[in-house]
C-alpha cells in the first residue's frame, strides 16, 4: 500500500468555478494558520487557466483583507518572458487577480525579469535563481539553493507540461540548478524561464489544480506512474503532500481508491 504521505491524492469539485473556489479557501487557510504561528511563508504561484481563478477566488474570501502578508513570499514556478505590462505574463495576471489588492511589501513579491528591461533570456534565469538562493533555509540539508515552498501551485497542461517544463524537452531532465531558459516553447510564448524539478519537488506541499475535458488524459497519465519525461506532471511531488485539485470533467480517468473527498 502507498505511503499516505507520498501518494498523490485526488479532490475532486464538480466545475470549474466550485474548483477554484474550494483551493482558494484551503490555501486562506493554509497560509492564516502559518502567519498565526509566527512562521514566514513562501507561496509558489502558477500561470494558466486556473493560476488565476483560484488566485481572484482568494482575493474574494473574507478572511484575506485580515492575513497580516508581511511574512508572505510569492514567487512563480514559470514566467513567459514578455514585456512587463503583457497580458500573457503570469506576474500580470496574478498581480490582477490578488497581489495589487494586498497590504503586502513590494519586495516580498519575487516576480522573473521580464523582456523589455535590461536582461536577456538567460540573465532573467539566472537572476531568478540568485533570487531563490537569497531565501533558502540556514539549516538547508538537502544543498538546494532556494525556499522550501509551503506551497507549490502547478497547472498542468493538455500536454501534461508543469511550469514551462514540456514533454520530451531537455529542461525536464536538469537537475544541476534552480532555474532554466527555455526557448522554442511548444505553447506560445516561445520564450519562459522555467523552476526545475528539484526547486518543485522540494516544496513541502505540492498542489496542481486543472480543470477541464482536454486534461482528463494528462490527469490519468500522471496518476498512472508515466515516466516525467514525457508526462511531466507525473514527477511532481510534494514532500509531505501531492494533491491533485481537478473538476469532475478533468476526473473521467482517476482510479477511485485515489479519490480523495476528505482532504
Ligand atoms: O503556459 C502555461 O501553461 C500552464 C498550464 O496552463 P493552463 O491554462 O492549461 O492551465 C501553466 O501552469 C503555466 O504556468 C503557464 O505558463
Amino acid at each position: 500500500m502507498a505511503d499516505s504521505i507520498t501518494e498523490k491524492r485526488v479532490v475532486i469539485s464538480p466545475d470549474k468555478q466550485h474548483l477554484a473556489e474550494s483551493v482558494a479557501a484551503r490555501f486562506v487557510s493554509r497560509v492564516e494558520k502559518q502567519v498565526a504561528d509566527g512562521l514566514t511563508v513562501h507561496i509558489c504561484l502558477t500561470g494558466g487557466s486556473m493560476g488565476g481563478a483560484v488566485l481572484e477566488a482568494a482575493a474574494r474570501d473574507p478572511r484575506t483583507p485580515a492575513i497580516d502578508w508581511s511574512g508572505v513570499h510569492f514567487w512563480w514556478g514559470d514566467e513567459r518572458f514578455v514585456p512587463r505590462d503583457s497580458d500573457d505574463r503570469n506576474e500580470k495576471q496574478a498581480r490582477v487577480a490578488m497581489l495589487d489588492a494586498l497590504d503586502i511589501p513590494a519586495e516580498n513579491i519575487h516576480a522573473v525579469a521580464a523582456s523589455d528591461g535590461s536582461l536577456d533570456l538567460d540573465g532573467a534565469a539566472t537572476a531568478y535563481a540568485d533570487e531563490l538562493a537569497q531565501f533558502a533555509p540556514a539549516d538547508r540539508t538537502d544543498g538546494g539553493a532556494w525556499p522550501a515552498f509551503d506551497i507549490c501551485f502547478l497547472g498542468v497542461g493538455p500536454d501534461a507540461h508543469i511550469a514551462s517544463l514540456f514533454p520530451d524537452r531537455p529542461e525536464i531532465q536538469i537537475t544541476d540548478r534552480a532555474t532554466v531558459p527555455v526557448r522554442d516553447s511548444p505553447k506560445p510564448p516561445p520564450e519562459r524561464v522555467s523552476l526545475t524539478r528539484p526547486v518543485i519537488n522540494s516544496s513541502t506541499r505540492v498542489w496542481m489544480v486543472l480543470a477541464g475535458a482536454d486534461k482528463a488524459s494528462a490527469l490519468g497519465l500522471a496518476l498512472a506512474g508515466a515516466s516525467y519525461a514525457s508526462v511531466p506532471a507525473a514527477g511532481a511531488k510534494g514532500r509531505r503532500r501531492t494533491v491533485l485539485f481537478v473538476d469532475e470533467a478533468a476526473a473521467d480517468q482517476v482510479p477511485p481508491q485515489l479519490i480523495d473527498q476528505e482532504y
